[in-house]
């Protein structure tokens, strides 16, 4: 059970090969995920991730072990990157 609150006008992340193909995530990144085991997003990922990446706040809440942790961390790598490329 997980709960969203915010707009919701982004398109769900059902895959994390959308991550390269549509937001510029480095592919290293979503090959690890595969090396990790995670085969699909989980509910909360598929919502949060794209909102994030758009650079919107959100609002989340989900059962512990519903993996609220990537979908955070994940957004926040792929924003590092930009930064410290840009230095
Ligand atoms: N997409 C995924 N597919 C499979 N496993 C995943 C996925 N995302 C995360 N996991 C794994 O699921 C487990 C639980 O994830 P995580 O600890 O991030 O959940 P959480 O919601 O942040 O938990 P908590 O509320 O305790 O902080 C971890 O072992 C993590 O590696």
């Amino acid at each position: 059970m997980f709960m969203f609150l915010g707009i919701m006008s982004h398109p769900h992340l059902k895959i994390f090969q959308t991550l390269s193909s549509r937001h510029g995530c480095e592919s290293y990144l979503v090959r690890n995920f595969a090396e990790l085991g995670f085969k699909e997003p989980t509910p909360i990922q598929r919502q949060g991730i794209p909102v994030l990446l758009s650079g919107r706040e959100c609002f989340a809440c989900a059962l512990t072990g519903s993996g609220k942790t990537l979908a955070f961390v994940s957004p926040m790598l792929m924003k590092l990157k930009g930064i410290f490329f840009s230095f």
